[in-house]
């Protein structure tokens, strides 16, 4: 029977396949003694022969789509599944102590693993622990005949059902065969959201229960414009879905004919469209969705997509090619973001109670200086090939800028005394995420560049609602009047000092806060490219004016969201 779920409609698109389980399966096992200890040793043997060659496989895969560096993890893998000393002691537990392979194989890895993790200050044992759990679990899932799943090797069109996607499940996604994902918990800004927004993935999070409610191979339709899911829907819901699909196929082709045009209101004006990015790779997107501009590109993924540090010359190499990629036009490159959602396995953080208000962004890059530094210089480096902007993520305080800007002067005068070519024309700015920031903004305004408004960050600590927490979900309100009060107050005090405004958050791209934002008077609109064309002509066909008054309106009259929803839908009536 046909069931209907209910989720937050985060990226759209309508998809109709089979589903995919990214689930971790259950390798609970019970301790037993064996008389046949052979038969256990051939066991051992036959599990450890399948684990190997998935792991070639996925090497291989691995190799093909990320490429050779990134497919080295997996010899590692290789190498503990023929470490003789390992398996030997294995063997040996079963034949002395005549247990099941399960018990044995686990005894003896738990023991490599407690050995290796004890070495804190070795990172080369702490990864080789690592190392062994992953493929004891992979041996296991062969011994008690279970699925574990993997995304790299999907080769068929699937719909990935999952608690949660983290943002590296995402970067795996291969376009080609997943047609979208559904999850159990997350809300509009979660970075897989946002992910599934710039790979164009349908998505449908906070279902709260697709987990329980799917099995393997069940047929599943998915609508990320309403965020609706059908368990093996009935023919006549699957024409019901695909005429759907074919109407959002229709409206992109009708948004696609403004690729080239210039963004200009109803008045005449001009307001600039930028994209955000998260590798140089979505740059094609950009392009192909007529951006004018990157507005953000989170680099926390270049650390996040490698297996350390990334080096100076890495980081050059990217931020070259995003800028020459651009052709001139602006570039705002966010220095690293890590903390909340976005954790790096290779920089050791303590476990935190509250990640999202915890040791993160601005804060790591201050306090671990050395790979701020590095990170400064590559972007500095990187500036003579084209219009580049700096921005500090999660500036809380003035000293907090300043601390940063001291070491971006410092290191600029450095390159320049080395004789590099430097532009003399950086713009340096912050991103208004934290309402203390937002508040004190006419105090910024004398100090930045620019501001760039990070509504994602900025709502849920205005309106203490987790943005990943989907039983919030209602408290995260992007139209309240506070976050407009807030909003006006940043875009006020920079133009008081002649700078400029744009948001980065994922509100800029939201169709009820445009015309909004637009009477607010922000400069620069920066989202997930697909969501360019469609805030094109939406521009198009207002007027600032009219939205200058809309705006004055909900900020001086409106008591809550769903009023200033009211107006907006009153003033922007065809
Ligand atoms: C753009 C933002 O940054 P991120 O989503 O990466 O936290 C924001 O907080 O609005
Ligand atoms: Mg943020």
């Amino acid at each position: 029977m046909a069931e209907l779920l209910k989720g937050i409609a985060v990226s759209d698109g309508v998809a109709v396949a089979k589903a995919y389980l990214l689930v971790a399966p259950d390798l609970s096992f019970e301790k037993v003694s064996v008389d046949d200890v052979s038969a256990e040793s051939a066991r051992l043997a036959d599990a450890l022969a399948k684990s190997t060659s998935d792991l070639e496989a996925i090497r291989s895969k691995a190799a093909e789509s990320l490429g050779e560096e990134e497919a080295q993890v997996f010899d590692a893998h290789l190498m503990v599944l023929s470490d003789p000393e390992l398996i030997g002691a294995i063997e040996s537990n079963i034949k002395d102590n005549q247990v099941n392979a399960e018990s044995a194989l686990k005894e003896v890895t738990d023991m490599f693993i407690g050995m290796f993790e004890a070495m804190e200050d070795n990172p080369y044992m702490q990864e080789r622990a690592a190392d062994i759990r992953d493929v004891t679990k992979r041996v296991l899932s062969h011994l008690l005949g279970v699925k574990l799943p993997d995304l790299t090797m999907i080769d068929e069109e699937v719909i990935i059902v999952a608690d949660d996607l983290t943002p590296s499940d995402t970067a795996q996604l291969d376009r080609r065969f997943v047609k979208a994902f559904v999850t159990n918990i997350g809300g509009r800004t979660s970075h897989s959201a946002i992910m599934a927004r710039s790979l164009e993935i349908p998505a449908v999070v906070g279902t709260k229960e697709i987990t329980q409610m799917v099995k393997e191979g069940d047929i599943l339709a998915v609508n990320g414009i309403e965020g609706d899911v059908i368990v093996n829907p009935t023919d006549s819901q699957i024409a019901e879905f695909n005429t759907k699909a074919q109407a959002f196929a229709e409206q992109k082709a009708e948004w696609e004919k403004l690729v080239h045009a210039e963004t200009i209101t109803a008045d005449g004006k001009h307001l600039e469209l930028a994209a955000n990015i998260g590798t140089p790779k979505d740059l094609e997107g950009v392009i192909k969705n007529g951006g004018e501009g990157v507005g953000l590109y989170r680099t926390e993924f270049l650390y996040m997509d490698a297996s350390d540090f990334p080096s100076e010359e890495d980081q050059f190499n990217a931020y070259k090619a995003v800028l020459e990629g651009m052709a001139g036009k602006p570039v705002v490159v966010r220095t690293m973001d890590i903390g909340g959602d976005k954790e790096l396995p290779y920089l050791k953080l303590p476990h935190e109670m509250n990640p999202f208000l915890g040791y993160r962004a601005i804060r790591i890059s201050l306090a671990e200086d050395g790979m701020f530094r590095t990170q400064l210089r590559a972007l500095l480096r990187a500036s003579a090939y084209g219009n580049l902007r700096i921005m500090f993520p999660m500036i809380a305080t003035l000293q907090d800028f300043r601390s940063a800007k001291a070491i971006f002067d410092e290191e600029k005068a450095k390159l320049i005394a080395e004789g590099v070519n430097v532009s003399d024309d950086i713009q340096v700015g912050i991103m208004i995420e934290i309402p203390a920031a937002a508040v004190l903004a006419d105090r910024f305004a004398k100090e930045v560049d620019f501001f760039s408004i990070g509504t994602n960050d900025l709502i849920q600590y205005t309106m203490a609602a987790d943005r990943m927490n989907e039983r919030v979900s209602y408290l995260y309100q992007p139209y309240n009047p506070s976050i407009l009060r807030l909003i006006k107050n940043v875009i006020d005090a920079a133009h008081a000092e002649g700078k400029w405004a744009g948001m980065c958050g994922e509100m800029a791209g939201d169709q009820t806060a445009v015309p909004l934002l637009m009477g607010l008077g922000l400069d620069e609109f920066s989202m997930s490219a697909t969501s360019i064309l469609r805030t094109r002509s939406l521009m198009k066909r207002l007027d600032t004016t009219k939205m200058a008054e809309l705006a004055e309106k909900a900020v001086t009259e409106c008591d809550t969201a769903e009023e200033v929803v009211a107006l907006v839908e009153e003033y922007t009536a065809e």
